[in-house]
């Protein structure tokens, strides 16, 4: 009889710690280890170097050799030694009992935020936000970019007092050195007429605060971030201070072919890239419209389409690139465009430009600029360890920040309901009845995009659907057909969730609930923009995580909403021990702490831990 093919044995290896290593694992596997026990091995760590670093234990033998003394001596050095070790021993002891009692004093919200803390501090410890050929050169530069542009001589004149008052209206909280000043009238931007009149064509005649604060800020050379609101008009904010410094370039030397672009700006999807590059060419085109203003050349840099479509612009001078990072990087290494005069780098929807998935990249295309640059972030969510990432990458940075970051638009009202998973479909059929179209409806699932589409197209519902799977062209003709009102219904993934500005959506509803909090706001984010409301209605059931769950109730209650009562039963335990509730750093949720927070899944937590930098004394 044939005996089974020999199997390769895994053996399993019992280590004095808690963590088991597989025989045939990689060498260079580094378990997590408990805080606790990471304190307890410090400990071991220092007993032993204390008694190792006693000058007398590492001097005596060399002097056995060299010098031999009398018996009395080294009878009295090795008490001394002894002594010493007693000590040192004690010592340690002493400290560890010490700590441990300390610690059985501690409560558990206290022991939660020092282990927040550990995990913060590694996050915060990663390399800086620059390109590497300025972190081995180490050149550190300490001054924002200077401009030209100076506020009008009335806002000059105001004093700190009243910008602060006028802050204090808009609810615009800033942080940063000497921040220019709040200017309340697009006129008094200095804004050239001929974009005012498109603008006003569009009913956009007061900036709202984030631009309001935003534009002098950047107008003035300064490094930015800025958080607000869905739908505030963040990409006004950050587009006009591009193509007005293109313009004043344009005018001082005209670009020639091979020259340029002056700025760019990063998206991290092709569907935000294309909107945010034809708003630009709106934008710029209205600017040409006076007849005295150069044309101003834009190109967009996405995965998916053809750059020969394109060759003819980039055959001209170029100012403004829009780009996703990983066209934007092939476009630089095959040398379509330098970055040799670049002197601006915007990052919408920066938080998740930084995130995890994007880091290398925003590094790798910094390492293409050859001079200093300003840095702009924005977004709708920006958790605190982003923005202590970027801060201490920016130069002088200021910081805009209009309402809580994370937090939803109030214009939107918010219903969450509990619906059973078999029964979401044909309930979806009647809340399609709330409103009149255009609606959203998002989920988590490709396969169910694709589910939802089908049933709504077999009831006669006029649905297109998007998601990362699909074309190039099926994602363009979706978007294209939703936005122009061919379709009435868009069903979509996360893809189309954040920056995307369609006209009027009336309903959102989110059929299965993300389980960042962040993507949810972007989510609902899509109706109630630019001042006017919308509704958001949201399907959780017992497949939605507390967690999630949670977040969720913390959010409703935070924008005034109404908590249904499946949601205010879930308890909180750091309620429960009276603790105060902050936005977590990592995600901005408010219904946890770092240490369960759904983003930092394990293995991230160990991937921030190896981030760390030689210079606070290595990592763990
Ligand atoms: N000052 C303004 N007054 C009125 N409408 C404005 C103003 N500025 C921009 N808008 C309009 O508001 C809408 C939303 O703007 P935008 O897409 O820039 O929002 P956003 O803050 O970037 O949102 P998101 O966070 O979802 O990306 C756009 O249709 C834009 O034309």
């Amino acid at each position: 009889m044939d005996s089974p093919a020999p199997t390769k044995r895994r053996r399993i290896q019992r280590s004095p710690s808690p963590t088991y290593k597989l025989d045939d694992e990689e060498d260079d596997y580094e378990p997590y280890v408990p805080v606790a026990q990471r304190r307890q091995m410090k400990l071991a760590k220092l007993s032993s170097l204390g008694a190792s670093t006693d000058p007398a234990r590492s001097s005596g033998p060399l002097k056995e050799q060299d010098e031999p003394e009398d018996q009395e001596q080294e009878e009295e050095r090795r008490r001394e030694k002894s002594r010493k070790e007693r000590t040192l021993l004690m010592e340690a002891q002493e400290v560890h009992s010490k700590k441990a009692a300390e610690d059985a004093k501690k409560t558990e919200e206290q022991k939660e935020q020092e282990a927040d803390k550990e995990i913060l501090d590694a996050i915060r410890s990663r390399r800086k936000l620059a390109s590497d050929m300025e972190l081995a050169k180490g050149i550190q530069y300490t001054d924002s970019l200077k401009t030209s542009w100076r506020p009008p001589k009335y806002v000059r004149e105001r004093t700190e007092e009243q910008h602060r008052k006028l802050r204090e209206r808009y609810h615009i909280l800033v942080e940063g050195e000497d921040v220019p000043p709040p200017i309340e009238h697009f006129r008094d931007m200095k804004i050239p007429e001929s974009i005012l009149q498109h603008l006003s064509s569009k009913r956009i005649t007061n900036p709202t605060p984030i631009q309001l604060q935003g534009i002098p800020a950047a107008f003035s050379g300064r490094d930015l971030i800025g958080i607000a609101f869905t739908g505030s008009g963040k990409t006004l904010a950050f587009c006009l201070p591009l193509i007005m410094l293109a313009l004043e370039e344009e005018v001082k030397l005209p670009f020639v072919r091979g020259e340029g672009p002056v700025g760019v700006v990063l998206c991290p999807s092709r569907e935000l890239a294309n909107q945010t590059y034809e708003n630009v060419l709106t934008w710029t085109a209205a600017l040409a419209q006076d007849g005295k203003s150069p044309r101003l050349n834009t190109v967009l840099c996405i995965g998916g389409i053809s750059m020969n479509d394109q060759s003819h612009t980039l055959s001209k001078g170029l100012h403004i690139v829009v780009a996703t990072p990983g066209r934007l990087i092939d476009m630089l290494e095959k040398k379509r465009f330098t970055f040799n005069n670049c002197k601006y780098l915007c990052m919408d929807e920066a938080d998740r430009m930084i995130d995890l998935g994007f880091e290398d990249d925003v590094r790798n295309i910094m390492s293409f600029f050859k001079r200093q640059r300003q840095t702009l972030l924005f977004s709708a969510t920006m958790p605190r360890k982003i923005q202590d990432f970027a801060q201490q990458s920016l130069i002088r940075p200021v910081l805009v920040n209009v309402g809580r970051a994370g937090a939803a638009n109030l214009d939107v009202l918010q219903v969450v309901e509990y619906v059973k998973q078999e029964a979401k479909m044909v309930y979806l059929l009647e809340c399609l009845q709330k409103t009149p179209p255009p609606v959203i409806i998002f989920s988590e699932n490709k396969n169910e995009v694709d589910d939802i589409q089908e049933y709504l197209l077999l009831k006669g519902v006029e649905a297109v659907a998007i998601h990362g799977s699909k074309s190039q062209e099926e994602r363009q003709y979706a978007i294209k057909s939703f936005k122009t009102g061919a379709k009435d219904v868009m069903v979509a993934s996360g893809v189309a969730s954040k920056g995307l500005d369609f006209n009027d959506i009336q309903h959102v509803i989110i059929f299965s609930m993300p389980k960042e909090i962040e993507d949810y706001v972007h989510q609902i984010g899509r109706t109630g923009r630019s001042g006017k409301t919308g509704i958001a209605t949201t399907f959780v059931n017992m497949n939605t995580p507390e967690q999630t769950l949670l977040d969720l109730k913390y959010l409703l209650m935070e924008a005034g909403q109404k908590v249904p009562p499946f949601l205010g039963t879930i308890e909180d335990s750091r309620a429960v021990q009276g603790g105060e509730l902050k936005g977590c750093p990592v995600c901005g949720g408010l219904g946890h702490g770092i240490s369960n927070c759904p983003k930092l899944e394990e293995t991230q937590r160990r991937q921030m831990a190896s981030h760390r930098t030689t210079e606070d004394g290595g990592g763990y």
